[in-house]
């Protein structure tokens, strides 16, 4: 087996710091990796040489570090490592190792008479141990930046230019991809990067095959143990039955357009994302009229190729064979009327240009516009714990939270963790311990951490968006409880959201029936983040002294800062209208919904 040999047994290292070690998630079926201490260095199964630099990014399941080959200088490769049992990097390597040859990319690229193809490959994989742990580990060339970091910084939008010429270069790589029987199920903005040194700036490479599989060729069989598998917000309507296809991967590329074009995906908007066969009916309304869909959420005009494209992609059947060149042909036709040059750097500024049709949303482009959103990404993030109510009985305190901003609070990890893959929480609590928030270790997904409200210019397109007002999610400040710990039930019907936005998801936790009782747990401290104006009413456990003298019912409105008295035995979330008001069910109030307990439960 490869051996990790440290860095005083490799000549000319510096000594390597001591590793903490990474905080073990609860899950078993996906660990987060130990650290892996700088300066280590891993062996191949060709008894090859890595030498692990800096980490430079942490995924859902992994941690990537920058790597150098023993006895050259330059850390030009990453290294990839993730604890043996996690299944993600085992699918990623074998889908390298069998599928993404160097000489195989190379003939793609003579056979299309492309200059360069945004697919991977591996150098070399292994494995190692970590801190007494098993650890897979693969080499892959090391890329630049990924190209969420332009979608947030332009304020949710991408040139219409460059959306199209990554379009080609994404059906140029699922081309390549899905000619090796594969699909990749998993694009979006924080899994497509950037070509590092001279002209890399001109080639995007589709990143992240943890979730590669084979496509259908036969029936359409639904497969419960992969529903919803993906990015929620991209996953596509076979994705959601748990059928890979090859038109998936088309779809999916397609909601990323309609996104990077500056529209909100109405499934977004309408916060549905917790509820995976909301996201799915929500999908199969919207492609069943894909034409008036797309009309409502670019009223001044749908990009042309962005409708043929969806409108075709409509039309595909489970395992037909797209055609990607008649695909490819709508995007680079707009290039050659917009007068882009579909080569040199990738370019990422928002200015002023013609549309491809000049019939839509020209004003996403003003200089107004773009300052109007380069401000909206200043704002404070956006974290929607709570999506929909928590509601109780009536006879408890009465706490107000109106909407703010979050003052460095933070939800606790149990919180944010409620209602991910197993993966992600583990992730998340690792992030929490390790990192400082001023560090760009983890990932960060359209919707997630760094996530802002969306940019919404004045012309730009979207159903039902809310107002930033709104469509910010306050932070319950520390509603401190002796009680610290609590479990809840909630019923049935209530959804709670504490997924960040962006993130991969594979089916270990997501349940097709979303009618089950589902138990969350988190730290009552009520450190979570709401995305509505709400009403908390918390019913304590009244100290016996107080209980004497009171009367049974108190009602009294007081701030949540000053509520850390006694145990809390009931607690009753509800969302008030954009006003303050609770308004009415005809007004906009949240139903109630019945059983909510909290219960105590030793740590
Ligand atoms: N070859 C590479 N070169 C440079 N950076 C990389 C490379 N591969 C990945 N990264 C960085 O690491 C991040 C995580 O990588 P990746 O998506 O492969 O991990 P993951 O654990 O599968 O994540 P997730 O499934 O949550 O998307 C990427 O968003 C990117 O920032």
């Amino acid at each position: 087996m490869p051996r990790v040999v440290k860095p005083k047994a490799a000549a000319g290292t510096a000594p390597a710091k001591k590793a903490a070690p990474a905080k073990k998630g609860k899950s078993k079926l996906y660990d987060m990796p130990e650290k892996v201490p700088e300066g280590t260095v891993f062996t191949d199964m060709t008894k090859g040489q890595w030498r692990i630099g800096k980490s430079i990014g942490i995924g859902g399941f992994g941690e990537i570090y920058s790597a150098c080959k023993v006895g050259e200088k330059n850390y030009d490769a990453v290294v990839k490592c993730e604890p043996h049992g996690n299944g993600p990097l085992f699918v990623e390597m074998h889908f390298y190792l069998r599928n993404a040859k160097q000489d195989d990319i190379k003939q793609f690229k003579q056979k299309k008479g492309i200059k360069s193809l945004g697919m991977p490959y591996i150098l070399a994989n292994g494995s190692a141990d970590v801190n007494g742990q098993k650890h897979r580990f693969i080499v892959m060339p090391r890329y630049g930046s990924d190209i969420s970091k332009f979608f947030l910084e332009n304020g949710k939008i991408l040139p219409e230019g460059t959306v199209y010429r990554l379009a080609i270069q994404m059906l140029d790589v699922y081309q390549y991809m899905h000619g090796t029987g594969y699909v990749h199920a998993d694009l979006k903005a924080s899994n497509i990067l950037l070509g590092l040194g001279k002209g890399g700036g001109a080639q995007a490479y589709l990143v992240d095959f943890g979730l590669a599989s084979h496509f259908v060729t036969g029936d359409f069989k639904p497969d419960p143990k992969k529903m919803h598998n993906g990015t929620m917000e991209y996953t596509s309507r076979d994705a959601h039955h748990g059928v890979p296809t090859r038109r998936s991967d088309l779809e999916i590329l397609g909601y990323n357009l309609i996104e990077w074009l500056g529209a909100e995906l109405p499934w977004v908007t309408q916060k549905l994302l917790a509820t995976p066969p909301k996201v799915q009916k929500a999908k199969e309304t919207f492609m069943d009229d894909v034409e008036g869909s797309l009309k409502s959420l670019f009223p001044k005009g749908v990009p042309a190729p962005l409708g043929s494209f969806m409108k075709y992609v409509s039309k595909l059947s489970h395992s037909q064979e797209p055609d990607y060149d008649l695909c490819r042909s709508w995007f680079s036709t707009a290039l050659k009327q917009m007068k882009i040059p579909n080569s040199g750097d990738l370019d990422f500024k928002l200015k002023p240009q013609t549309s491809s049709n000049n019939n839509h949303s020209p004003a996403k482009t003003s200089k107004v516009a773009v300052a109007k959103r380069a401000k909206k990404v200043d704002s404070p993030p956006v974290n929607s714990s709570i999506e929909e109510i928590i509601s109780a009985s009536e006879d408890e305190e009465e706490l107000e939270v109106l909407p703010r901003k979050r003052q460095g609070t933070r939800p606790s990890p149990k919180a944010r963790a409620a209602k991910v893959s197993p993966r992600k929480r583990v992730a998340a609590s690792s992030a929490e311990q390790s990192t400082p928030p001023n560090q760009k270790r983890i990932k960060t997904e359209p919707n997630g951490t760094k996530s802002t409200p969306k940019a919404t210019p004045k012309s730009s397109p979207r159903l039902g968006t809310p107002n930033a007002a709104k469509s910010q999610t306050p932070s319950a400040s520390k509603l401190q409880t002796p009680s610290a710990s609590a479990k809840i039930n909630f019923s049935p019907a209530i959804s709670l959201r504490g997924r960040q936005g962006g993130k991969t998801v594979v089916n270990d936790d997501l349940t097709p029936n979303p009618r089950s009782n589902k138990t969350y747990e988190f730290n009552f401290e009520l450190d979570v983040s709401m995305d509505a104006n709400v009403i908390v009413n918390v019913k304590r456990k009244k100290p016996a002294k107080e209980q004497a003298k009171s009367s049974p019912k108190t009602s009294t409105s007081r701030s949540l800062a000053s509520c850390i008295d006694s145990p809390v035995t009931r607690v009753n979330l509800r969302k008030v209208n954009g006003h303050g008001d609770e308004g009415s069910p005809s007004t906009g109030r949240s139903p109630r919904t019945p059983a909510v307990t909290v219960r105590k439960y030793q740590r």
